[in-house]
């Protein structure tokens, strides 16, 4: 069959959108993985999927798979994404659009001078609910947060410190002096697969330049690492707010683009905003 798709990035952090109220899609993870390899396919970190909603007072569902053909929870730069796919392709003519993912309903948000904001819901800050297995291990207190040691097997044996955060998906963040110069790719896969999250995490690295912008990388769960990540960008300034080291709005540079993030404190939403591009239409045999 011909699958029509957009090609599309926010921050860099690139997606195969397909229209799947229109088209029938219903695709094994081995399929998902062919789509979004580089070599083979069209290539990708994500495939985000637009369906009709099932749920009542929602205008879409929104499914995301990463590039190695699971299926997530959530995807923050996808969701800005997914509001300029479904505007540009006349399936609303809604500003503000309810929309049903794996994990809840999230509202993004076309604003009048094009750009999107997405309400990500409010953090989960509960280590269980992340989900990371605390048991134990000796946390401690900075600020409001909690540190975790989580010890992986690098350079002979080291330990890093966590804050974990659940954005509908699982997040362990770390302060890092320059992180240009962390392991991103030696000690992100070690993160990404520790035994403590048992389904698995995102692993997220942060220099806090000053009170009001930090630069972040992150080895994305499923993925490796991107450009950028949008729920991964919450949760670090989740994380650097409740450590008392950032103050909202906090800019957020990635190695693909800027993003800025507000967050008024525990139980409130986190509100990201960013770009949203399109690259270009395509028709693939699948
Ligand atoms: N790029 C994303 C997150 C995509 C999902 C993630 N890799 C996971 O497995 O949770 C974003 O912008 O949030």
């Amino acid at each position: 069959m011909k699958l029509t798709f957009t090609k599309m990035h926010g921050a860099g952090n690139d997606f195969i959108v397909i229209d799947a109220i229109s088209q029938q899609v219903d695709f094994t993870p081995a399929q998902w993985q062919r789509l979004a390899d580089r070599r083979f396919g069209i290539g990708a970190d994500q495939i985000l999927v637009v369906e009709k909603a099932q749920g009542a007072g929602c205008d879409f569902r929104y499914r995301i798979f990463n590039n190695d053909g699971s299926e997530v929870e959530q995807c923050g730069n996808g969701a800005r994404a997914f509001v300029k796919f479904v505007t540009d392709k006349g399936l609303t003519t809604q500003s503000s659009i309810r929309v049903e993912t794996m994990k809840g309903i999230i509202t993004p948000r076309l604003e009048a001078d094009g750009s999107i904001t997405v309400d990500m819901g409010a953090p989960v800050l509960d280590a269980a609910r992340v989900p990371f297995d605390a048991a134990g291990l000796g946390g401690w207190a900075e600020g409001q947060d909690t540190l975790w040691p989580l010890p992986i097997k690098y350079q002979g044996g080291k330990t890093v410190f966590v804050s974990v955060v659940s954005m509908g998906n699982p997040h362990a963040v770390q302060v890092v002096e320059d992180v240009e110069l962390a392991p991103v790719l030696e000690t992100g896969p070690l993160i990404e697969a520790h035994a403590r999250f048992p389904n698995k995490v995102n692993a997220g690295f942060m220099q806090v330049l000053d009170r009001g912008h930090i630069k972040l990388r992150v080895y994305e769960r499923g993925a490796g690492e991107t450009l950028a990540c949008g729920s991964g960008a919450c949760a670090a300034v989740v994380a650097g707010i409740r450590r008392g080291l950032l103050d909202s709005p906090v800019r957020v540079s990635a190695r693909g683009g800027e993003l800025s993030i507000a967050w008024a404190g525990d139980g409130e939403p986190v509100m990201l905003s960013g770009p949203a591009v399109t690259v270009f239409e395509g028709e693939i045999e699948v």
